[in-house]
């Protein structure tokens, strides 16, 4: 049974008609990689799933639940299944990164013990450091390590990887993959990496001129011809 099913999804900013007609469907324990050239909609596609921007018309069920016909109490259900981790991380300016994850594991009471998250994600060398000093790879790396405190059923990221290093991209992919194969938890990432999406998603959704111009394996594309997950990318999508 899906976890996520979109039908027909369309959302307009004004004139700006950004999502013309989406269909997804995510199932327990998938990698999804959203794609697409800047401005083509994933943001507001992955918000919408977050259950923080609303929409013009379609469908949208999440975990059973159609967000159009949903009770506050049900919608509280669902958004416990759901973590997520936005592009600006510019949040919690006066508290210490050590301070942060206890109060998020007290809010999301969550059994993860926070020093396995500060051993598994590097972070003793920040434990006293303000949020809000470190740099932008580092603040990154806080806020997922945040958003897998909650051991979710459901993680929303948005560009997870943009501006880190090599090693902690490594780390935090390991983390995901980890987490998605421990407990069967659903990831859906928006990402400008292809490579990244050839090494870690097991599907891909590519968002063209407003629609799913494609939704499929990772496997069934490389084995369509094209080489690499770029090469689809660059062939399909103009600039
Ligand atoms: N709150 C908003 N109000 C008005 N327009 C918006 C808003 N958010 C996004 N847009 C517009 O909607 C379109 C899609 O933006 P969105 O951020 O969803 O794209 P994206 O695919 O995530 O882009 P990128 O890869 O550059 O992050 C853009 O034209 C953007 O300017």
């Amino acid at each position: 049974m899906a976890i996520i099913s979109v039908n027909n999804l369309q959302k307009a900013y004004g004139a700006n008609i950004v999502l013309k007609g989406i269909d997804f469907e995510a199932y327990a324990g998938e990698v999804i990689g959203v794609i697409g050239k800047n401005g083509a909609g994933k943001s507001t596609f992955l918000e919408t799933l977050m259950t923080i921007k609303g929409y013009d018309a379609g469908s949208v069920v999440l975990f059973n639940y159609d967000l159009k016909n949903i009770t506050a109490n049900q919608l509280e259900k669902v958004r416990k299944n759901i973590s997520v981790v936005l592009q600006p991380t510019q949040f919690y300016k006066t508290l210490k990164v050590g301070e942060l994850l206890k109060l998020f594991k007290s809010y999301y009471q969550s059994p993860v013990d926070i020093e396995n998250i500060i051993e598994d994600f590097k972070l003793e060398p920040y434990r006293k450091k303000y949020f809000d000093k470190l740099s932008g790879g580092w603040k990154q790396i806080v806020s997922l390590a945040i958003a897998f405190l909650s051991e979710p059923k459901l993680l929303i990221l948005d560009e997870p990887t943009t501006g880190l290093d090599p090693h902690m991209r490594n780390l935090i992919w390991s983390y995901i993959k980890n987490y998605n194969e421990r407990t069967e938890g659903t990831v859906i990432l928006t990402t400008h990496n292809m490579d990244e999406v050839e090494m870690y998603c097991d599907k891909v959704m590519l968002i063209n001129n407003g629609v799913n111009e494609v939704f499929n394996t990772t496997s069934d594309l490389l084995t369509s011809g094209y080489k690499t997950i770029n090469e689809f990318y660059l062939k399909n999508v103009e600039i």
